[in-house]
């Protein structure tokens, strides 16, 4: 008798043979075999038929994220209602060796979401409860389809909030998978640091906690940190139907304030000065000319076209006027001026909407292009270095180029306008977010500060932590994920 060990992986063997096959018999397709209509009424089956969907529209819309990555449309798209259908869908997309790709909000910027391979697109938007919050424990727990902007908007008037914010109101559990964070990093850290626990569903069908069921502890010794093993893992070890997230307490006082400086070293050295007092701020933010010239026209302000800073205190009504009095000192001596400050609540969520539309306020500028971004992080003296060295490879390239970050985090972006009429743009952006990832590299830094690596950046994810290091996260996914269904084509060479 075949141990049933034995028997996956002959199927397998026997896949790879058809697979190479098939591709030698027609290039044009795909690894994996594609979806039957017998699979389609079997997935029909399970979650119901108004749940699957074929039309073209629905995997047009499902085939891209906001990047600049060509649309590649699932077969078709699948909408799950419970973690049943999550796990049925599963077991049958991978008894049946078809590519399997989970769909938060497609707000991601790397291609994540893209289905290069063909197979099933499951869109988890109907799983949109939540579940729990428990107040004197600050954390919650929300299903899959659960956006920040909808968790924010329900615990208003319970004086908590869940800070990590991305530009885009991103499913949570997206937001898990990418590894994402925002402007409130510097103070709260990103998704790594707030997630307790997930529920995740593998590929086989099995759920399980990644902390042990009902688990939402801040801290926790025990075993291995699966938690952590899935929040960037982009969708290839298996699908994350829920997540027990960290809540804060709303500060009692906050103010904003955004100043200009003559350069932009004076600003990143202004954001390396104000850490290394042990200024503990909630946001500081940069911005260079070409990206204040973008803000002011999209979101109507009159800032001084400069390289700027934008801060956020938070505290009471005396620790806050230390705080300020101090970082107003170290921006003097950095040469920084026009100081503007937003005290009242409408005003400062009118400036940090208007920093969240950036990449809105640049497409603006050139109608019609998809925003190709650097997102690179280095250690925060590193930060003056490479932030110069990237603007004046932009400058020798001749095109324009935004540069803003999240400079408190040594993390920052750099946004150029691709357009399909405009190849020589594209091919030079290309160029330039290599050098400038390959410059953060060398400077101890990473590819990838919240982006995560999708389809642009596997290559360099290779160079990042080696061939063995490589090997190692491939053995991983093959734990989780033997037939390599799971998103498959992302993140690894
Ligand atoms: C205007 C604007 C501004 C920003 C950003 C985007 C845009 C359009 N982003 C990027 C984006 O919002 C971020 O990557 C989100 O985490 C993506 O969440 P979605 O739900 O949209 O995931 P999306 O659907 O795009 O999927 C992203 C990846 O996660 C996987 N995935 C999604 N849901 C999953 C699940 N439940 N289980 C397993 N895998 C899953 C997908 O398969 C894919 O690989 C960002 N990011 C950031 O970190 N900081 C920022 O400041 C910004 N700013
Ligand atoms: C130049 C900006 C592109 C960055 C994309 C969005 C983002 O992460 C942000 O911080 O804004
Ligand atoms: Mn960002």
């Amino acid at each position: 008798m075949f141990s049933k060990r034995f028997a996956v992986q002959l199927q397998s063997c026997v896949r790879q043979f058809c697979t190479t096959k098939c591709l030698t018999a027609n290039a044009q397709a795909f690894e994996y075999p594609s979806v039957s209509s017998k699979l389609v009424k079997e997935l029909q089956g399970i979650v119901g038929q108004s749940n699957v969907s074929t039309a073209e529209a629905v995997r047009e819309q499902h085939g891209h994220d906001e990047s600049y990555h060509k649309s590649s449309p699932p077969e078709l798209v699948v909408f799950a209602e419970n973690v049943e259908h999550v796990s049925h869908v599963a077991k049958l997309c991978n008894n049946n060796n078809i590519p399997l790709i989970p769909f938060g909000t497609g707000t991601g910027l790397e291609g994540g979401i893209n289905a290069i391979k063909g197979g099933v697109c499951l869109d988890l938007n109907k799983m949109n409860n939540i579940l729990a919050v428990n107040q004197e424990d600050f954390d919650c727990t929300v299903e899959a389809g659960v956006s920040r902007q909808t968790l924010n908007s329900y615990l208003r008037d319970t004086g908590l909030v869940f800070p990590i914010d991305p530009g885009a109101d991103a499913s949570l559990c997206g937001m898990c998978a990418t590894s994402a964070s925002g402007t409130n990093a510097v103070r709260y850290g990103t998704m790594r640091e707030n997630v307790l626990n997930l529920e995740v569903v593998l590929p086989d069908g099995r759920v399980f906690d990644t902390a042990g069921k009902g688990r939402r502890t801040k801290k926790t010794s025990a075993g291995y940190n699966l938690t952590n093993l899935f929040v960037g893992s982009e969708g290839t070890l298996g699908i994350i139907t829920k997540a027990t997230l960290r809540l804060y307490g709303i500060p009692e006082c906050t103010a904003s304030a955004v100043c200009s400086f003559p350069s932009v070293k004076n600003a990143v050295d202004t954001t390396v000065n104000i850490l290394q007092c042990g200024i503990q701020m909630a946001r500081i933010e940069f911005l260079d000319e070409v990206a204040i010239d973008a803000f002011n026209k999209y979101s109507k302000y009159d800032m001084k076209v400069a390289p700027s800073l934008f801060m956020e205190f938070t505290g009471n009504e005396g620790t806050l006027a230390k705080q300020v009095d101090l970082v107003s000192e170290i921006v003097n001596m950095n040469e920084g001026s026009d100081f503007k400050w937003a005290e009242e609540a409408e005003e400062k969520n009118r400036l940090w909407k208007a920093r969240h539309d950036i990449v809105y306020a640049c497409m603006a500028l050139q109608p019609g292009s998809k925003p190709y971004s650097t997102d690179v992080c280095v250690p925060i003296s590193r930060l003056p270095d490479v932030i110069v060295r990237s603007k004046e490879l932009i400058d020798a390239a001749g095109i324009i180029g935004f540069t803003l970050g999240h400079v408190g985090d040594g993390n920052f972006h750099n946004l150029f306008l691709i357009n399909d009429d405009m190849p020589d743009q594209k091919a030079k952006a290309i160029k330039l977010s290599k050098q400038i990832a390959k410059i953060a590299q060398e400077l101890d830094g990473t590819c990838t500060g919240e982006h995560g690596i999708g389809l642009g950046k596997k290559e360099l994810l290779l160079r990042e932590i080696g061939e063995e290091g490589l090997e190692i996260m491939k053995q991983v996914k093959s734990t989780f994920d033997p037939n390599n269904i799971m998103n498959p084509g992302k993140v690894f060479v």
